[in-house]
């Protein structure tokens, strides 16, 4: 008979991970602790798994739910596994006298030796072995404190016989780690797990029926009807065409300038073993821009534009709109982007991603007061004809959408401005004045880049970055923060100009160059970083990069040692490992569980000006979930908020007190074939009202060092603009 698990998610990462590590007849459900109101769920579960998570077991903001349900399941004799947090609520809740105390070295994503003793859950395992943890906080056992409750100590750090690294109550089954067990780099998690399973068994009882609310607020994802299409609207035909080999020449010649929404061109600037290696080409023939001060999107078509706020959130708005285009659409199976959607996605429409989210009142009244308030946060730029060159094979391939019959919208269930959408997809914009005659001498002045912050200042918001980390409230902070350049006058041409250097001084694989005056909007992208990689049959590569080092000229032995130390450096694997057991535990939500691999763990990947600490996680969707979904439910990057996403988020937006736009966001492409390529935007210019803009950041942990940091945040900035910085 299956075991029924119930695990309550306190907003950690890695929370679905621990679905890795079941085997066997269990069926799982995953619920957030402020969705559930009473410990009386337990009812109807065989046995329970309180999750890992920010903050503290002592706290009822963090794990009030927690701890009711210890005490419930401790009376009715049902089995309690908690992790980290759980670990420590097991300790506070059933031991008054236990005390949480600062671990006395903090270092979170650190694989350490722990001693097992003869724990239930410890069964045919060594008794040492190697763990992760990612904990600022510890049971301190005081006085016999833990005994006098009847819980005993089933591990130790192997070199401290005072830690306590797991527990077990004397009469009932509950226990307790402190560790990881779900980290890609934990040894024997599964067999632990096999091992609570096998104690579920013996315990098990009859359960009631779980409740529909329950089935319906559980995290992992939910059937979503398709739209039922009953004929095709529109085909995509391929041809190739007889065009220099010289992409740059090709965009100059045949895209820029002409349309007259603006031209976009995701750029395959440095080719590399692995990456996509193809560049994209197109006019758009729709644009699309959502603000999410208002809910409301834009549809620029030609001249005419219209503006409509829509009822679902941006997402789920995208997310239909894409499924129906997919679905109206007959295709001939091909990877890779041919027509559809080259999108930039900014990292603020994470609020309506993340589950969970709430901002607190301090930022949005600064929000309010912002300027930002009128940005727009996505772009969505439909291309109906694609310019697309492989740059391994050299060829060029013209994608177009044509009709096959009018669209019926009647019966897709799509609103006012998704009709309007479709009735507009294949018409091409007349020709824009301004783009048709390029100035002789392009303005390509700007001033030097002012940064936001001097070191001082940064090294002030690092400091409460590490305060929060050493509260237990983050793993791992990425802390940015952003230049700014006056570029008043500057039009096309002068972005042309100056993407032209930076594609040249620092190619990247997932470079992109977006004109749209229009908007009076310009995205200059030399980003090193993968965000998700989708292809038709739903496979998913994200390749998330954490630690980065400064390049001494291409190719010194010097250059080569630091690539070396960058590989061995145990504060920047830590980093990285944070965000590859984030990534597995996003794809978990809506993949399917055995795909979930991590096929390459830190590995170098050098580019013009920094060596980069690169891993690749890889998953295949489940079949219900959508190309939309599937980024909303990983968004924005973890390796752009750290560990645990929410919760960093929030800490953030505190310490940052701006909006970061469309850095940190995505931008890529989202075919109607249902492929998907996105980067993480980094070490990208956004031209916006007269001005240019950079982000940089990294990932802060508990052993950074200010002056590091800056540095780091520096040499990211100059490997775009160069020594136009000024501090
Ligand atoms: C924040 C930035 O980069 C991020 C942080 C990195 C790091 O901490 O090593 C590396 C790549 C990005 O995920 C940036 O380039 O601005
Ligand atoms: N990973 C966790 O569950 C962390 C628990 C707690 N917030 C700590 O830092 O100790």
């Amino acid at each position: 008979m299956s075991i029924k698990l119930l695990v309550v998610d306190h907003h950690d990462s890695y929370t679905n991970n621990i679905l890795k590590l079941l085997s066997g007849d269990v069926a799982a459900h995953i619920v957030n602790h402020d969705r559930l109101s009473s410990p009386r769920i337990i009812d109807s579960f065989d046995a329970v798994i309180l999750s890992p998570g920010p903050g503290r077991s002592d706290n009822d903001n963090d794990f009030k739910l927690g701890a009711e349900i210890i005490k419930y399941t401790l009376s009715v004799h049902k089995p309690l596994l908690g992790i980290c947090l759980g670990h420590q609520g097991i300790a506070t809740t059933l031991s008054t006298q236990s005390q949480l105390l600062p671990v006395k070295s903090i270092r979170h994503g650190h694989r350490m030796r722990i001693k097992l003793a003869d724990g239930r859950l410890f069964r045919g395992i060594p008794s040492d072995i190697h763990v992760v943890t990612y904990n600022s906080l510890t049971i301190a056992d005081a006085d016999n404190a833990l005994a006098a409750a009847s819980l005993s100590v089933t591990a130790t750090e192997a070199d401290d016989d005072t830690s306590v690294m797991a527990l077990q109550h004397a009469h009932a089954p509950i226990y307790g780690l402190q560790f990881h067990p779900e980290s890609v780099q934990s040894e024997y998690g599964a067999q632990i797990m096999s091992n609570f399973l096998e104690v579920c068994s013996e315990y098990k009882k009859d359960t009631l029926q779980i409740p529909r609310e329950l089935i319906e607020s559980s995290s992992i994802a939910l059937q979503v009807e398709a739209p039922r299409i009953r004929r095709h609207a529109f085909t995509v035909t391929h041809r190739s065409v007889d065009l220099p080999v010289d992409t740059e020449h090709v965009f100059d010649r045949h895209v820029r300038g002409s349309g007259g929404l603006g031209s976009v061109w995701l750029d395959s600037a440095r080719v590399i073993k692995g990456a996509e290696n193809m560049s994209y080409l197109a006019n758009p023939a729709l644009a699309i821009s959502y603000r999410l001060s208002d809910h409301s999107v834009t549809i620029q078509h030609g001249r005419t534009s219209k503006r409509v706020t829509i009822q679902l959130s941006f997402w789920d708005w995208f997310d239909r709109l894409q499924k129906v285009l997919e679905s109206l659409t007959a295709h001939t199976r091909s990877d890779g982007f041919s027509v559809g959607w080259v999108t930039a996605l900014g990292y603020e429409l994470g609020k309506e991603s993340l589950e969970g989210y709430s901002t607190c009142q301090t930022r949005l009244d600064h929000l309010r007061s912002s300027s930002a308030h009128n940005s727009v946060d996505a772009l969505l730029l439909f291309c109906n004809k694609v310019l697309a060159f492989n740059h391994v094979d050299q060829v060029w391939v013209e994608h177009k959408l044509e009709p096959i019959e009018s669209v019926d919208c009647d019966g897709l269930g799509v609103d006012e401005g998704m009709r309007y959408i479709l009735e507009h997809l294949l018409e091409s914009p007349s020709q824009s004045q301004s783009q048709s005659h390029p100035p002789l001498h392009p303005t390509t002045h700007t001033s030097s880049y002012r940064s936001a912050h001097t070191l001082q200042t940064y090294s002030r918001a690092i400091e409460e970055a590490r305060h929060q980390i050493a509260l237990g409230e983050s793993y791992e902070l990425c802390l940015t923060t952003r230049f700014t350049a006056d570029a008043e006058g500057m039009d096309g041409d002068g972005y042309w100009e100056i993407y032209k250097r930076l594609r040249h001084s620092n190619p990247a694989p997932y470079a992109a160059f977006m004109d749209l005056p229009i908007l009076d909007l310009a995205i200059l992208s030399s980003s090193p970083e993968r965000f998700m990689k989708m292809d038709d049959s739903g496979r998913i590569e994200m390749k998330p990069i954490k630690g980065t080092v400064e390049r001494d000229g291409n190719d010194s032995e010097h250059d080569k040692q630091l690539a070396e130390s960058l590989c061995s450096d145990e504060k920047e694997k830590a980093e990285n490992l944070m965000i590859v057991d984030l990534i597995r535990s996003d794809l978990m939500a809506f993949c399917e569980p055995a795909s979930v691999q991590v096929p390459h763990l830190m590995h170098i990947e050098s580019f013009e000006k920094v060596h980069q600490l690169v891993s690749t996680i890889i998953g295949k969707r489940k079949a219900h979930v959508g190309v939309v979904d599937a980024i909303k439910r990983s968004f924005p990057p973890g390796s752009m908020t750290g560990s645990p996403k929410l919760r960093s988020v929030r800490i953030l937006e505190v310490l940052e007190q701006s909006n970061r736009g469309f850095y940190s966001g995505c931008i890529g492409y989202i075919g109607v074939n249902g492929c998907a390529d996105l980067s993480v935007v980094i070490r990208t210019i956004v031209y916006a009202n007269g001005e240019m803009h950079i982000g940089a950041g990294g990932a802060i942990t508990y052993p950074s060092v200010a002056h590091k940091e800056w540095e780091e945040v520096l040499t990211k900035a100059r490997s775009v603009v160069g020594t136009q910085i000024e501090t």
